[in-house]
């Protein structure tokens, strides 16, 4: 059997936070805000993994207003996530994301973040992909106030 997920979230970028996007810190003058470390593809890839085994999302396993999950570390939400998945039998097909940011420029960090993503998802790189888009400096992207990201996953049988 095969499943599809997809997600989708957004995080706000403020001062004072550090940026960290797919499993790692990417150095620039501004960070997401969220209850978590705001993770915003690391929250998409768990909310496309939900998605795909019918556990509805991240907010349903992890409420934005349990102190719990304060400045959580989004790789351990994921984790557990993902062993949910596993625990239904099933092991990654493959994964595609897509950052939309008008800055900082995503691609030197790519790599980093496919080998992180596949860690997680105990899965080989080359199932993994990470892309970026500006918005071509339109809407709350393009005005740099936020970050967005989308994922649609398959997972597969074992
Ligand atoms: N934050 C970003 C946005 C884009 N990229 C890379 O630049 C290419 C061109 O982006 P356009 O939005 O102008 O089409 C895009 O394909 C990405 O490779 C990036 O690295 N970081
Ligand atoms: C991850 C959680 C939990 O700490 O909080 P945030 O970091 O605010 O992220 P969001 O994508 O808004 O929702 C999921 C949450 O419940």
């Amino acid at each position: 059997m095969i499943r599809v997920g997809q997600g989708f979230d957004v995080h706000q970028l403020v001062d004072g936070r550090p940026l960290i996007i797919g499993g790692i810190e990417i150095p620039y003058e501004k960070g997401l805000l969220g209850h978590s470390d705001a993770d915003v593809l690391l929250h998409t890839v768990a909310d496309a993994c939900l998605g795909a085994i019918g556990e509805g999302d991240i907010g349903k396993h992890f409420p934005d207003t349990d102190p719990k999950f304060k400045d959580a570390d989004s790789a351990k939400l994921l984790t557990h996530v993902w062993s949910l998945v596993k625990a239904k039998g099933y092991e990654l097909g493959n994964i595609d994301c897509t950052i939309i940011a008008q800055k900082p420029k995503m691609a030197p960090h790519i790599e980093k973040m496919r080998e992180r993503i596949a860690q997680l998802l105990e899965a080989d790189i080359s199932q993994v992909n990470v892309k970026a888009t500006t918005t071509e400096k339109l809407g709350f992207t393009g005005r740099q106030e936020g970050i967005a990201s989308l994922a649609t996953v398959l997972v597969q049988s074992v």
